[in-house]
């Protein structure tokens, strides 16, 4: 490819590396049903699906991690089965050969507390925080996100988060069912149970992230359960300071691209700041045979999404 220099690019061919992808498998030990929407929801299939995505992975035999984008277990698996649900899922991501890292749901918060969660998905953490970064090779660094940091689900119901939670939900939801965004209007619907915030504190450590990351030439991949950028979600899959979090990364040029889980149907959008948005399709909703997981090969000036049948495949080049 011959560049404006009159000098010829040379498109690299081989990835700095890989890691596997997949998104909402909400398992649960229960006959098929639908969302509140009425979309099919396959809870005793999801499993399949991260079975056969744990095997692709393993076969691809190059990965260097995977990562699960949250809400592994369904909330309507019965609380007594939660645990062993929880402990059913995490075993068959266990089958990888390349580690996983973990990001925290709704639906697991549903299931379990985090302090009871956080330890099983052996999050690189301290305390009940539920954010850390890694960085696999020198070129790129991976920031995963707690967006239920101030959550009204998951914290003990006296905790100042879920106050603060409830707060937040009391002021800009006008609705007594608070997962009912019923008359809200645009990207207000985000204003819901369901949803989070990323707190105060934890900005705050994105910043120096991305101030170190700037420092060492990185390029970053932030990954938070829901979305932050309207343009790839629907309004009510939106975390709730999705504007606050992106005011934090717009501020440096190392975020490449956000990738995100809970809006089921999937998304792709890129920012007036070129950052990629990419919301992966969900494996609780394949029908019986159809898959949703992927792989994504990193690159200097590009990542490249391998999606598996339900899963578009997507190319999100980026400028240097
Ligand atoms: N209009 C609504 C929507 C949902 N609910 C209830 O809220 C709970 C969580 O909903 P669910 O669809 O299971 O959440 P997911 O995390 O799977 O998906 C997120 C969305 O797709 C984001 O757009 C559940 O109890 C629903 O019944 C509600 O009451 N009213």
């Amino acid at each position: 490819m011959a560049s404006a220099n009159g000098l010829v690019k040379v498109q690299q061919k081989q990835p700095l590396f890989s890691f596997g992808v997949i998104s909402d498998v909400q398992y649960a030990d229960i006959p098929d049903g639908r969302s509140f929407l009425g979309v099919p929801r396959y809870y005793r299939h999801s499993i399949q699906v991260l079975q056969r995505a744990v095997k692709k992975w393993n076969d691809h035999e190059n990965l260097k991690f995977a990562i699960n984008f949250g809400d592994i277990v369904d909330g309507f698996c019965p609380k007594p089965e939660s645990l062993n649900a929880v402990q059913k899922v995490v075993k068959q991501f266990e089958t990888s050969y390349c580690p996983v890292y973990h990001m925290i749901g709704n639906h697991c918060l549903y299931n379990l507390p985090r302090k009871d969660l956080l330890p099983m998905l052996k999050m690189p953490t301290a305390n009940d925080q539920a954010y850390y970064d890694f960085s696999p090779t020198p070129d790129y660094r991976f920031v995963v996100l707690d967006g239920y940091d101030i959550s009204a689900i998951g914290w003990p119901h006296d905790h100042p988060k879920t106050m603060e939670a409830l707060k937040i939900l009391q002021e800009k939801n006008p609705n007594s069912e608070k997962n009912s965004p019923a008359g809200m209007v645009a990207v207000e619907r985000r204003f819901l149970m369901f949803n989070g915030a990323v707190g105060k504190e934890q900005l705050e450590w994105l910043d120096k992230i991305l101030q170190v990351s700037t420092k060492h030439e990185e390029k970053v991949v932030v990954c938070c359960h829901m979305a932050l950028d309207p343009g790839a979600a629907g309004y009510e899959a939106l975390c709730w300071n999705y504007g606050e979090v992106m005011e934090v990364i717009h501020r440096y040029k190392c975020v490449k691209a956000c990738i995100a889980g809970h809006d089921h149907k999937g998304g792709h959008s890129i920012d007036s700041h070129g950052v990629h948005h990419r919301v992966l399709e969900a494996a609780l909703e394949c029908p019986p045979g159809s898959d949703a997981f992927g792989y994504i090969d990193a690159y200097p000036d590009r990542l490249s999404l391998f999606g598996t049948d339900r899963m578009a495949s997507t190319e999100m080049v980026f400028d240097l």
